[in-house]
């Protein structure tokens, strides 16, 4: 077999953990959701012998039941948003005469995407030389995998557990798939109910009252937290609310849990959610609607992964790790040649976070220490408009500058009464012809050194604005070289250009 350009680390645990002769493989990975993925190609690439279970289930969940059919419904629903909105076309000096979607053609939309994606993870895969086994994998030793369901182990010098996670479903909701389900049913699109309740206004419900409201529903969103949006930063969530709630037909509780859903039979009997006061516990309202999409959070899928036996230090379910993406043992240990990365460590619950931190593990394995910085790594909700932030809200660095001792400055329209200047999309000429110019960048930097910390934005394309940010996040830049970079124009890029040189109390242009 194969003897990858392995470090010091790994050929220490090689030595110890079992003769080098021994292993099948330099890398298995448990798991090939993107996590996986992206570690077996990287790893390919530091020339790794690496094998991955799959579990019959290339792609994961990103591929299969998440990120890339969610974008194909929001795709497809956007534009009958846009196209719908007679006021918006006129604009344009368009007129429609109305239009018409076919429900199961949108979802064809999202099922083809994702079998073409898995495909091409697949080739990619097999492509480069990885050996893929269907099957499952358990862990009997800490770098040693059964392959459940085929009688055999494999043995290798390093583990990487990548197996990621599953909706979360509150006790007391009862699913039946179909008038009560999460976002694993609620992607083939078998209907569009007249009246949804969503449960959770994070990530998921947001995109999915999108979708849902653009393809005619009403949406009841039902919160735990005192505000709906509590994930974002304050004020972005405000604007959402401005934006992305109140002009549509979607109404919400807050300070409530769904304390007992019961499923329906579609036109015949409707879905009750019984709700209690989140803090007091008092009974509250029951609702009466079409159906009920659960989502409020996702937990790790440990199951059957045989993690108690090796010693696996987990919180809720999740697998600790060091800053290296390396497991911890009960007693909080590293566990030598034992990985952990993406949705089942919990630590940032993204497709690319999951990625990178592959490829970070793989990087430190083979002796090449890397620290992946999370505060630099952007996240995008892809509403219409997107939201898209990276770093930590406005309210998590006050409290860290606070703690740390220096001030924070904050860059944005709003504090200025004066729509003209600063990160204010209607202030913008690419975003005032295509008439989207609702929305704001805002640009939280420290005060003495100018470094950017974090910036969130609300508007057309925040998802693709907000890759600058990270990189200049990452690349430890300040105000002052940002402001001196040059965007093209006319683009909503230029939002940003004015948020940086706002910092600086510059104006652009
Ligand atoms: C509706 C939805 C939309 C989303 N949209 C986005 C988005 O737009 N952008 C974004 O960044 N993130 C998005 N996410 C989150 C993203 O999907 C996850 O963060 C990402 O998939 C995590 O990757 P992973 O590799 O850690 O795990 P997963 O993708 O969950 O992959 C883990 C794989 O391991 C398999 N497995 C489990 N147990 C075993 C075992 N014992 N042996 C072998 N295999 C096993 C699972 O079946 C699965 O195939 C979305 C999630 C959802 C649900
Ligand atoms: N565009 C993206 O990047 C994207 C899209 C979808 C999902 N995701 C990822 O998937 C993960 C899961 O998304 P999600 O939206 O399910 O979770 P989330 O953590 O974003 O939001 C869950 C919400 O549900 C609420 N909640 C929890 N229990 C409740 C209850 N019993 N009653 C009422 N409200 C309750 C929480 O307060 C929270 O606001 C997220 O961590 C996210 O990172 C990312």
């Amino acid at each position: 077999w194969h003897v990858g350009p392995l470090g010091a680390h790994t050929s220490l645990t090689r030595g110890r953990v079992h003769a080098a002769m021994e292993a099948d493989f330099d890398l298995v990975i448990v798991g090939c959701g993107v996590g996986g993925h992206g570690a077996a190609l990287h790893a390919v690439s530091r020339g790794l012998k690496v094998a991955v279970c799959a579990g019959e289930d290339v792609g994961g969940t990103c591929v299969n039941r998440g990120c890339v059919p969610s974008k194909a419904l929001l795709a497809a629903a956007g534009r009958v948003r846009e196209m719908s909105d007679a006021e918006h076309l006129a604009g344009f000096g368009i007129t429609s005469h109305g239009i018409t979607y076919e429900r199961e053609k949108v979802a064809a939309h999202a099922k083809n995407l994702a079998t073409k994606v898995k495909g091409n993870l697949e080739n990619s895969l097999t492509g480069l030389g990885v050996t893929v086994f269907p099957n499952k994998g358990k862990m009997v030793g800490p770098t040693e995998v059964e392959l459940v369901g085929a009688g055999k182990t494999v043995k290798a010098d390093n583990v990487i557990l990548a197996t990621g996670s599953v909706p979360f479903v509150p006790p007391g909701i009862t699913l039946d798939g179909k008038t009560v389900f999460t976002s694993d049913e609620a992607l083939e699109l078998e209907w569009v109910p007249d009246w949804i309740a969503i449960i959770g206004s994070g990530y998921i419900g947001l995109e999915f009252s999108d979708v849902y409201t653009a393809l005619g529903s009403e949406v009841t969103f039902i919160e735990a937290l005192p505000r709906i949006m509590a994930g974002f930063d304050k004020q972005i969530a405000q604007m959402a609310e401005r934006v992305l709630i109140r002009p549509r037909p979607i109404d919400y509780y807050t300070g409530v849990f769904a304390s007992e859903v019961t499923p329906g039979i579609p036109g015949v009997k409707p879905v009750t959610v019984k709700m209690i006061d989140a803090v007091t516990k008092e009974p509250k309202e029951t609702l009466e609607v079409d159906a009920v999409m659960v989502c409020t959070g996702r937990a790790p899928f440990s199951e059957g992964l045989g993690l108690q036996d090796i010693k696996v230090q987990m919180n809720r379910g999740f697998v600790q790790v060091d800053e290296k993406m390396r497991a911890l043992d009960t007693d909080g240990n590293v566990i030598p040649g034992l990985w952990c990365i993406g949705d089942l460590n919990g630590k940032m619950m993204l497709a690319h976070a999951a990625s990178a931190q592959g490829i970070s593990a793989v990087e430190n394995m083979c002796g090449d220490e890397h620290v992946l910085n999370h505060d630099a790594v952007p996240a995008a909700c892809f509403t219409h408009p997107e939201i898209a932030m990276v770093g930590p809200t406005e309210e998590q660095a006050r409290e860290r500058a606070e703690a740390a001792g220096y001030e924070i400055g904050v860059s944005q329209a709003s504090t200025h009464h004066d729509f003209s200047v600063q990160g204010n999309f209607r202030a913008n000429s690419k975003a005032l012809a295509e008439l989207s110019g609702d929305g704001i960048a805002k640009v939280i930097y420290r005060k003495d050194t100018f470094e950017v910390i974090a910036v969130h934005i609300i508007g057309l394309h925040a998802a693709d604005l907000i890759q600058e940010c990270s990189n200049a996040i990452e690349a430890g830049s300040t105000l002052k070289d940002l402001a001196m970079m040059v965007h093209t124009h006319p683009t909503l890029c230029e939002v940003l250009d004015e948020a940086f040189k706002g910092g600086l109390g510059r104006a652009a242009h």
